[in-house]
């Protein structure tokens, strides 16, 4: 589904990326790990194709990857920093639309209520963004990527901003969207959510790759584990 091979990436004369690989398979979630600026979302960006390496090539579904390309935009639900909500749209409002957009038709109703009602969501379905606290407008735009057919979900911190109870629901949520054979990529701080969601995890040092394994094999990597 996806893979990326030897990423190089520096700004002037810091490397951020150096020969980073990754490959994910349908039905099956990666998780990226590491402390703050070692790399995570400067990954997830490339592996979009919003950033291109210095060196290194990205595959998608066998072709490099372009958020303009229809088929990418059909096949992939990104989150990353800096997605904003229409103000003047509720709750219910947004995610319908998205639902519509993605084909989903007469079926569009029902499945914003089943995403709203999974997230914990659905009691301020006819709110508008402003009147919704951070973490509930998070939660909206994770709605928004999960309510639509995909075959890669990349996400970048999804638990930013969310109560421990609303992290449970949004790794429930990831997990529940594998059986399907959606991929999950996503980056994160948060050792709960990788446990639940996570098959693999990639664990990044200063931009290398540090380890790679399951959540209990990377969590006892002891000098660079996030959660040592
Ligand atoms: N536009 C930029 N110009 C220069 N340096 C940058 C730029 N964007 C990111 N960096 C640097 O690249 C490194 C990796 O940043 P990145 O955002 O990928 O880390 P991260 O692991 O996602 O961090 P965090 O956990 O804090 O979100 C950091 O040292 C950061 O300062």
């Amino acid at each position: 589904m996806l893979s990326a091979q030897d990423i190089h990436v520096a700004y002037a004369d810091e490397t951020v990326l150096d020969e980073v690989s990754l490959a994910l398979e349908p039905g099956r979630c990666l998780a990226l790990a590491g402390a703050n600026g070692s790399g995570k979302s400067t990954l997830l960006r490339v592996c979009v194709g919003r950033q291109q390496p210095d060196r290194g090539e990205v595959r998608l579904a066998g072709a490099a990857p372009r958020e303009a390309d229809p088929a990418f935009r059909r096949d992939v639900g990104l989150l990353l920093d800096g997605a904003e909500c229409f103000p003047d749209l509720t709750v219910a409002e947004h995610v319908r639309m998205v639902a519509t957009a993605h084909g989903l038709g007469s079926g569009a109703a029902a499945a914003t209520d089943r995403v709203l009602a999974e997230l914990g969501l659905d009691h301020r379905a006819d709110a508008f963004p402003d009147a919704l606290s951070a973490g509930q407008r998070q939660m909206l735009l994770l709605a928004s990527v999960l309510v639509r057919p995909a075959r890669l979900i990349v996400v970048d911190e999804p638990e930013q901003r969310l109560d421990t109870v609303a992290r449970r629901r949004l790794a429930a949520a990831l997990r529940a969207a594998k059986p399907a054979g959606t991929a999950v990529l996503l980056a994160s701080h948060d050792r709960a959510t990788v446990e639940e969601a996570a098959d693999r995890v990639l664990l990044l040092d200063r931009g290398r790759a540090a380890a790679l394994g399951t959540p209990a094999e990377v969590t006892g990597v002891a000098e660079v584990s996030p959660w040592r």
